[in-house]
């Protein structure tokens, strides 16, 4: 066997997929398997296996190096797979900086790679722990890293740059980047095969809304903008970062902000600073409502209250919490902000806007409010109904479309896409005639 294994370092997760090539070039894999490992970074963490789900102790998972650890062993006695069946390893690294394709990994690429952690303190660190391992214990296999940096690499120069001297823009690589580029790549095929359209043909706004959250905007099938930046923390808020703010306001949160932290739960030997550590860490709307889980936020606010002033927690149990309500109405606020850039952006001609990530795919009210408020633009009417629905249907069938039907034609789609950055990768790797099995 031949199989190929694709690693998604996430934040604070693992998910990992297994698949078998296929003859067949519009289908080149099947899955064989997938699993994820959640909370990473605040155990007990939460391993599931297709059906098996089970809290690994807190000794057992610390880190993505020990949570992939505690996969293989469980390959082995829940499926009696062997990495020996493993022939190819795709790793997803968000940071590449100038690489624009793949690159397979050894210990050379492994420094590179290395050489831009700074720049993902959340991300890379997590990635080469698990490629570390790899190079280590399964060593028959061929690493092969897949940036999600490198679908932006079409953004026009004048949206990369930052208003700095450019001297030292160029010197230093300080520029806009761009993330989730695997996901945006998936959603964008997702899509096109949907409307049965070439994706060269497709002007979309994408949402792509997980613990950490961005919106892209693709022009002709390229991304022409995206609101993560230099690095993944710019943009919208996540889970626990802050998204955009004034640059100015890190002097004034702390005046130890350039400090170096210690902090030994971080993935790697990360050098991060207090105020990259606050910003990445310590903010977002766990910062604001106290969770990282934003189905609670959902839960827990009001939709229609207009966002109190100075929150507090609230003692009635059925009562709407006013910190959920403030996160829930500030999430939508800035999505709008993006949303409403990238549609000028976008001349006005966009053929869908497109709800994904955990949030995305699950959050009927999220969707709702956020449909609601784009309708000025020309964007069809939210389905109530099949809006509910969506969740549980675009787990088979990838893409919905959560318009009212009769305004379908005329009106700018809404569409709900389970994205797999996973697939993506064992897709490329699978086609990818470099990497072909040659027995
Ligand atoms: N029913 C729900 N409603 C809203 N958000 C949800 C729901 N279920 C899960 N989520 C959110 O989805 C997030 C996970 O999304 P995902 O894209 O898998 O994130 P990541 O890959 O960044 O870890 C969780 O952190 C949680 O906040
Ligand atoms: C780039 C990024 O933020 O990734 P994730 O959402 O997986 O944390
Ligand atoms: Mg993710």
């Amino acid at each position: 066997m031949a199989l190929i294994l694709a690693v998604n370092a996430g934040s604070s997760s693992l998910k990992i997929s297994l698949y078998r090539p296929t003859d067949n070039r519009d289908q080149p894999v099947d899955l064989v398997l997938t699993s994820s490992i959640t909370n990473i970074s605040s155990p007990p963490a939460t391993f599931k296996f297709d059906g098996h789900k089970e809290e690994v102790p807190a000794d057992e998972v610390k880190d993505h190096a020990s949570a992939f650890a505690c996969f293989l062993r469980r390959l082995k006695t829940l499926r009696g797979h062997d990495p020996t069946d493993i022939r190819h390893i795709c790793h997803r690294v968000v940071h590449g900086g100038d690489f624009t394709t793949r690159l397979p990994v050894d210990r050379s690429a492994y420094h590179r790679i290395h050489g831009l952690s700074d720049l993902a303190p959340l991300h890379n660190g997590a990635a080469l722990a698990v490629i570390e391992a790899c190079l280590e214990k399964i060593q028959h296999a061929q690493s092969i890293a897949y940036f999600d940096s490198a679908f932006h690499r079409t953004i026009p120069s004048h949206i990369q740059a930052y208003a700095i001297d450019q001297t030292v823009a160029a010197k230093r690589g300080l520029k806009k980047y761009g993330f989730h580029g695997l996901s945006y790549a998936f959603i964008l095929r997702s899509v096109a095969s949907f409307l049965q359209r070439p994706q060269d043909t497709l002007n979309l706004i994408v949402l792509h809304l997980g613990s950490g959250a961005s919106i892209c905007a693709i022009r002709n099938g390229r991304s022409l903008d995206t609101s993560m930046g230099l690095t993944p923390l710019s943009g919208l808020p996540g889970a626990t970062r802050s998204g955009d703010v004034d640059p100015s306001l890190i002097f004034h949160y702390t005046n130890k902000a350039g400090r170096m932290t210690h902090d030994p739960s971080l993935a790697t030997d990360l050098r991060i600073t207090a105020a990259e550590d606050i910003l990445n860490r310590r903010s977002g709307w766990q910062s604001l409502a106290g969770t990282t889980d934003f189905g609670l936020i959902c839960s827990r606010a009001d939709p229609h209250a207009p966002p109190p002033s100075s929150p507090g927690p609230t003692t009635d149990p059925n009562a709407a919490d006013p910190r959920c309500t403030l996160a829930f109405h500030l999430v939508v606020d800035r999505i709008l902000d993006f949303v409403g850039a990238y549609h000028l952006k976008l001349g006005c001609a966009v053929d869908a806007l497109v709800f994904s990530g955990g949030i995305g795919e699950k959050s009927a009210l999220l969707r709702g409010v956020v449909g609601e408020r784009v309708g000025c633009l020309g964007y069809v009417k939210v389905d109530e109904g099949r809006n509910e629905r969506a969740g549980e249907e675009v787990e088979r069938a990838v893409v919905v479309d959560i318009g009212v039907q009769a305004q379908g034609e005329r009106a700018k789609r809404i569409l709900v896409c389970q994205t797999d950055e996973q697939v993506e990768m064992a897709r490329g790797c699978a086609l990818d005639e470099e990497f072909r099995v040659k027995d």
